[in-house]
């Protein structure tokens, strides 16, 4: 069972597939899936996306670079709508980053970190990686690597990574395993290929699994066999 991962899960978790805004149901159901594994004392960071608010490249009536912005505070925002909502519901959580000075977001803190994951609180990562141009999925990769993941774990509306893109071609086949080259040279978009870049060049493990199966997160946990892992080597 891992001890310690990295959940990115896409914003549209908490709205519902191609939906805006928060729906209540989706975000208890995400409350519901993390307590099946913190009950087991592991350590859970989350990178959370916007998707469900704004994305950049939406907003194609303003400079990429301000639209991106206006796309990492919607990151923030949802970290810190997720933080109460967990909080009601008795998850502890602190929010980190380095975007904003707000009352309810620390400053990212390596030496806190692990003092976090003591205490048994969730770590959310909100503000991306902090710069225009990149994705959540890349902010992933250098959060897991940075908070020392035993393995980085996208939960998203697809059950793992496809030869082509399965919500657009029936024939897509899935892979059970490929490694960080092979998805590189495949031109595999279901991450940012910055993200498997990092994740190569720090032998971070990646799986890309159903968010949306119950159980389906406890059981990724357990190391049982769902989604696509992708692997050094
Ligand atoms: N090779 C592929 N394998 C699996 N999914 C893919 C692939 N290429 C594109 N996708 C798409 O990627 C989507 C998941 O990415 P996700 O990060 O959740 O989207 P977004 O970041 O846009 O919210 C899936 O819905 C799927 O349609
Ligand atoms: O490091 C980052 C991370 C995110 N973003 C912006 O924030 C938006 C939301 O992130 P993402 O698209 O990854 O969210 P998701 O699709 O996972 O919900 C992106 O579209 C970008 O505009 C950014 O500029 N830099």
């Amino acid at each position: 069972m891992y001890k310690r991962i990295l959940l990115k899960l896409s914003g549209e978790v908490l709205s519902g597939e191609g939906e805006k805004g928060f729906n209540h149901e989706n975000i208890i159901y995400l409350v519901d899936e993390l307590k099946k594994i913190l009950e087991y004392g592991t350590n859970m960071g989350i990178v959370i996306g916007a998707g469900n608010l704004f994305r950049g490249r939406e907003m194609q009536e303003l400079s990429p670079t301000i639209a991106d912005q206006i796309g990492m505070l919607g990151t923030v925002i949802n970290a810190l709508y997720l933080k109460d909502i967990f909080e009601k519901n008795h998850l502890r959580t602190v929010v980190v980053s380095q975007v904003t000075s707000l009352p309810s977001i620390r400053p990212i803190h390596y030496d806190d970190i692990n003092l976090y994951f003591d205490a048994g609180y969730v770590v959310i990562f909100a503000g991306g990686t902090s710069n225009p141009f990149f994705t959540t999925d890349t902010a992933a990769a250098l959060r897991a690597v940075e908070m020392k993941a035993d393995i980085l774990i996208k939960g998203t509306k697809v059950d793992g990574i496809y030869d082509k893109d399965p919500k657009k071609y029936n024939d897509a086949k899935k892979f059970n395993m490929l490694t960080f080259d092979e998805a590189i040279e495949k031109g595999l978009k279901i991450m940012d290929t910055e993200a498997f870049s990092i994740c190569k060049r720090y032998n971070m493990k990646i799986l890309v699994m159903d968010f949306f199966k119950k159980n389906n997160l406890l059981s990724a946990v357990r190391e049982e066999n769902v989604g696509t892992l992708v692997v050094p080597k």
